[in-house]
């Protein structure tokens, strides 16, 4: 498949708002690409802006002289990406020039509309978040498989690029081999946000409200002695935590999928603050004095697959009869149970536990539909989040140089949501918050992710996630999107988010209006 013929429609899938004709444009794209199912996955990753490589690091500089374009289109998807997988892989001493020299090869062999979309994919500029759901529907629609099978293979296979191979290789038939597996990880499902228990409840129904414990999501699979940890990202965490791999081995069964929250705790069981136990999940360094140091615990508060049986689609309560079952109530997250949300003793319960669960030092409550089954990979409208302080996960997208006290480190930052079409749109601005040593560490990230610098903003590739905290959102003619966050301040980064998975633009209007 021809690099050229990727760039030509991620730029048409782009230009179009219509969602029915972004499905369109990528069905014809599958279509016409099914003779060779394995360049599928190469290309997706492009159409969402993504590097199979995952970040190459590459600077402002290296791309900044760029060689003639060639005359004619020439580059196929497959060579595109063994150059960037050669770049990737220079280190050492000259590395820089010895990348530079790669990539004006890369881009001497590149027409210039094809330069000009290897820069956006370069720099994440053409990072389009909506590409995967309407890619499933184009998928569908190439290959006459149903749309709902096409997304539950691509939440078991915990990503679409090894679902679209199967399904162009084999068709819909392909799609029965992606089954929950034990040791393969799926997409966790996520939770929507309510302003109260109150609304949560009258919202869902029959629920449990259960602690919102403020660490780090994993997903534990044990097939016998193996046991693996992933992260909400699915990133394999396995060795940096023995201990939580010691506590699943004494479970009393053989074969199982786990959903729950990893923490650190004092020894009165109150949390300790997140940044200790994601630098404990973070480290690779020196595992077992961190481990000693500062144990983590698991705490379990789903059961996806126990004994060969996929609990998937059972209802949150039976899932949780089968959770008691297998894991010991200290390993459980706590809550209490509402049948009847019109009954107000019951309501009165679920609030004295939201206020006690705050007092014991944790986040808020997640509640949840006890009817539901677990819907991997979803914003899922049956788990609703509740929290005391409002708070975004936003995109860097600049940052000013620090005056005084900062002179020398990046201070303020720019502050981004996600649009519809993947792209960010500036929200406000904040340097309130910021610890020293957050400010050294967001100097020394945001100067690798660096476009560009006048002397006063750095621009950056749109890559790092911050938790702000805000009192409001309010009208401003300033901004894009006309709103601004009110008292805007940082609470952490977190680097367990990607750009994709930042509140949006939508969301924040909808607190704006009150929705
Ligand atoms: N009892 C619980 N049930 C489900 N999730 C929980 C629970 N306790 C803590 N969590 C954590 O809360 C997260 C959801 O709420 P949070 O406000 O942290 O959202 P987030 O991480 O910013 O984004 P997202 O909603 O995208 O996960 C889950 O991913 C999980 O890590």
């Amino acid at each position: 498949m021809l690099f050229a013929e990727v760039a030509r429609v991620s730029r048409e899938v782009a230009r179009t708002s219509a969602r029915s004709r972004k499905t369109e444009l990528l069905a014809e794209f599958f279509r016409a690409a099914q003779p060779q199912p394995q360049d599928a996955p190469i290309a997706i990753a492009y159409l969402a802006g993504r590097l199979p490589q995952g970040r190459l690091g590459i600077g402002w500089a290296a791309l900044r002289d760029r060689a003639e374009p060639a005359a004619e289109p020439s580059l196929t998807v497959r060579a595109v990406d063994a150059a960037l997988t050669e770049v990737g892989a220079v280190s050492g001493q000259g590395a820089q020039a010895g990348r530079r020299a790669l990539l004006q090869d890369l881009f001497g062999a590149a027409t210039a509309p094809e330069q000009e979309y290897l820069l956006g994919l370069l720099t994440g500029e053409v990072r389009q978040g909506a590409l995967d759901a309407a890619a499933v529907e184009g998928l569908a629609a190439a290959t006459g498989a149903r749309p709902a099978d096409v997304r539950r293979a691509v939440m078991l296979a915990g990503a679409l690029e090894p679902v679209a191979q199967a399904l162009l290789d084999r068709g819909p038939q392909a799609l029965a081999g992606f089954a929950l597996t034990v040791g393969r990880p799926l997409l966790p499902m996520l939770a929507g946000a309510a302003k109260s228990v109150e609304e949560a409840v009258v919202r869902l129904g029959a629920c449990a409200v259960e602690e919102k414990l403020d660490g780090i999501r994993v997903q534990v699979h044990r097939d016998g002695e193996q046991v693996r940890i992933f992260t909400r990202t699915l990133e394999d965490v396995t060795a940096r935590l023995p201990e939580i791999v010691a506590v699943v081995s004494a479970l009393p069964a053989e074969r199982f999928v786990l959903d729950g929250e990893v923490l650190a705790l004092d020894a009165d069981g109150r949390p300790r603050p997140f940044q200790e136990t994601a630098g404990r999940v973070g480290s690779r360094v020196d595992v077992a004095t961190a481990a000693a140091a500062l144990p983590v615990h698991p705490v379990f508060f789903d059961v996806l697959s126990v004994d060969g049986r996929d609990l998937l689609d059972l209802p949150y309560a039976e899932r949780h009869a089968s959770l008691a079952a297998l894991v010991p109530a200290e390993l459980r997250v706590r809550g209490v149970l509402v049948a009847d949300p019109g009954d107000e003793q019951e309501m009165r319960t679920a609030e004295n536990f939201f206020a006690a669960t705050l007092a014991r030092g944790h986040e808020g409550v997640v509640v949840k539909s006890t009817g539901s089954p677990y819907a991997a990979g979803r914003r899922g409208a049956s788990w609703l989040k509740v929290k005391p302080v409002h708070t975004l996960d936003l995109v860097v997208l600049a940052v000013e140089w620090g005056h005084g006290r900062r002179t020398g480190k990046l201070s303020n930052l720019h502050l981004g949501a996600r649009a519809d079409d993947g792209s960010f749109v500036m929200l406000g601005k904040t340097f309130k918050g910021l610890t020293d040593a957050l400010l050294d560490w967001q100097t020394e990230q945001l100067l690798a992710r660096a476009v560009s610098d006048d002397g006063h903003v750095v621009t950056v590739r749109p890559e790092l996630v911050v938790e702000i905290a805000y009192d409001g959102v309010q009208t401003s003619p300033r901004y894009p999107a006309g709103m601004t966050l009110r008292f805007a301040r940082v609470l952490r980064y977190r680097e367990d988010k990607t750009p994709d998975q930042a509140d949006t633009v939508e969301s924040v209007r909808a607190v704006h209006t009150g929705g």
